[in-house]
């Protein structure tokens, strides 16, 4: 049994994993870690392995508290990968982005994929049916947008999600609706079409918090799974520690 963990920039998302089958799963803020890490290990007594992927920080304390239960397996820049680096910069590529990458060569072999995670940041990375990563995208997160919408303006207030009532925003309200949620899906609608020119027969996995949102809304043909990345990380344990 394992214990699959994703440190994003804002939440923890974890998985327990049987095999092929995920038994449970738990998302939760970092200042909760320590108790709900110490709540699934009471329940799940048999987990005696863990796989962490971790881009946002991670305190000391919630380490030492899993590392005293179970063995951690921690990935870094190093790891074996199931593709091809061809990043300029791998030592600056996100971990999240390389699990991400790795679950995409693992589900859907040899095709042209691309990954996109919408998270705090909307992540798009895309890899070659030869198996090479290219590299892709980073853009601000639909909540992000919401919240610089209103930190960086004197007058705009911070709105939750929320669908827009059309195109044109006749109000204040709705024109942060409008340019925030229809711009995300026209800049997600338009970059899988931009991808599509490149390489027409296009593997496209969607991902991350927003997921459910966004699956309703773009008009291309995805793989929509939120929790692609737990399931990444299930993965990369299996074929590269698990041996
Ligand atoms: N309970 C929640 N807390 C925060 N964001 C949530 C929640 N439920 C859904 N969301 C949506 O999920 C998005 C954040 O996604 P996610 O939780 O995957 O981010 P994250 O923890 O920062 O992970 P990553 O760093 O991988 O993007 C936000 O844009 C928000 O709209
Ligand atoms: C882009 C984020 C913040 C998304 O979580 C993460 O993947 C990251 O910190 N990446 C480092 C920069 C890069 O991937 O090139
Ligand atoms: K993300």
């Amino acid at each position: 049994m394992l214990l699959a963990i994703d440190v994003g920039n804002t939440r923890i998302k974890v998985a327990v994993f049987e095999k092929d089958s995920l038994l449970d799963q738990d998302a939760f803020d970092k200042t909760e870690a320590v108790n709900r890490f110490s709540k699934i290990l009471e329940k799940y007594t048999q987990i005696e392995n863990a796989i962490l992927s971790r881009v946002g920080f991670l305190d000391e304390t919630v380490l030492k508290c899993l590392e005293s239960r179970l063995t951690l397996h921690v990935i870094t820049p190093d790891s074996p990968m199931p593709f091809y680096n061809r990043y300029e910069t791998p030592k600056t590529l996100g971990i999240d982005r390389m699990v991400l990458a790795s679950g995409a060569v693992f589900q859907f072999p040899k095709q042209n994929r691309l990954v996109i995670d919408s998270g705090t940041c909307i992540t798009y990375d895309f890899i070659d049916a030869d198996d090479n990563y290219l590299g892709g995208a980073i853009s601000p997160g639909l909540r992000l947008r919401y919240e610089s919408l209103h930190n960086y303006t004197a007058k705009l207030p911070l709105l939750t999600l929320e669908n827009p009532s059309g195109l044109i925003g006749g109000s204040t309200k709705q024109s942060i609706h409008s340019g925030v949620v229809n711009g995300f899906l026209c800049e997600v609608d338009g970059l899988i079409e931009r991808y599509r020119q490149q390489y027409q027969v296009l593997t496209v996995i969607l991902t991350g918090g927003d997921t459910d949102f966004l699956a309703k809304s773009v008009k291309n043909t995805i793989f929509a799974n939120p929790n692609f990345l737990l399931e990444s990380l299930n993965h990369l344990y299996q074929y590269t520690i698990n041996k």
